[in-house]
């Protein structure tokens, strides 16, 4: 079994756990809370710059042009191609997308996640920053397909969240997943078994955050006592 199938395997039920969560239930079923949709979006713009940030961590890591290339398009894919869920997310909502991006603060499951990514980017290998990025892109490829399948998603053009779905089912969201699981494969190849272990747990950790980033937002999760001043700046 390949290094990153095993990752999938042994996450396999954060993996079936983040299917389950009722936001994601929700979405499938066209009744998500519009105050759980607009917490997960103000989030999500800030989340999506961390994760850009962190591929332009991996073209400060690559070894080759190609691998430069992947992230360079990877980048646009996160500033550009996730546009389409979001503005799906507010069409739903009924809000602005552009009232989205206002500063709010950063609430700690996202705050965590982001810290997490880039303390591996920045103290890590390309190894440690792909294990960083996959959860964000693997969950949500794997609970689009279950949901598209689920939801016959295909014959539904009117479902209320069929952009949303149907985004992260996309053949361009395949094709950059196989490029990241197979640069993973090949760099680790001839990799320690503790800094395999490392890795690992740099992924599962990524998961965890996955499943608890839509506890967040179903929850509406803030700091306590709320402090509606503190706005994060860096991150943004
Ligand atoms: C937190 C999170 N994880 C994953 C995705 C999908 N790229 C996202 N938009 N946000």
């Amino acid at each position: 079994m390949s290094f990153s199938a095993k990752l999938r395997s042994d996450a396999g039920f954060l993996f079936d756990a983040i299917y389950q969560h009722p936001f994601v239930q929700d979405i499938a079923h066209e009744r998500l809370a519009r105050e759980a949709i607009i917490h997960y979006v103000q989030q999500d713009v800030m989340y999506l710059n961390t994760y850009a940030r962190v591929y332009g961590l991996g073209i400060a890591k690559a070894q080759t042009r190609e691998q430069m290339q992947m992230f360079h398009h990877l980048i646009s894919v996160v500033l550009t191609g996730e546009l389409v869920p979001h503005y799906n997310l507010c069409r739903v909502a009924k809000v602005q997308y552009e009232d989205m991006k206002r500063p709010v603060p950063v609430a700690p499951t996202a705050h965590h996640y982001m810290r997490h990514m880039l303390t591996s980017a920045y103290t890590g290998q390309l190894p440690d920053i792909i294990a960083a990025v996959l959860p964000c892109f693997w969950t949500y490829v794997d609970f689009g397909r279950r949901l598209a399948k689920e939801m016959d998603i295909a014959s539904h053009p009117e479902h209320a969240f069929y952009d949303w779905i149907s985004f992260y089912t996309s053949d361009e969201m395949l094709s950059g997943l196989k490029q990241l699981t197979d640069l993973l494969d090949a760099l680790t190849e001839n990799t320690s078994a503790e800094d395999l272990a490392n890795i690992q747990s740099i992924f599962n950790d990524g998961c965890r955050m996955e499943y608890r980033f839509f506890d967040m937002a179903y929850t509406q999760e803030r700091w306590s006592p709320a402090e509606d001043t503190l706005v994060e700046g860096a991150t943004q």
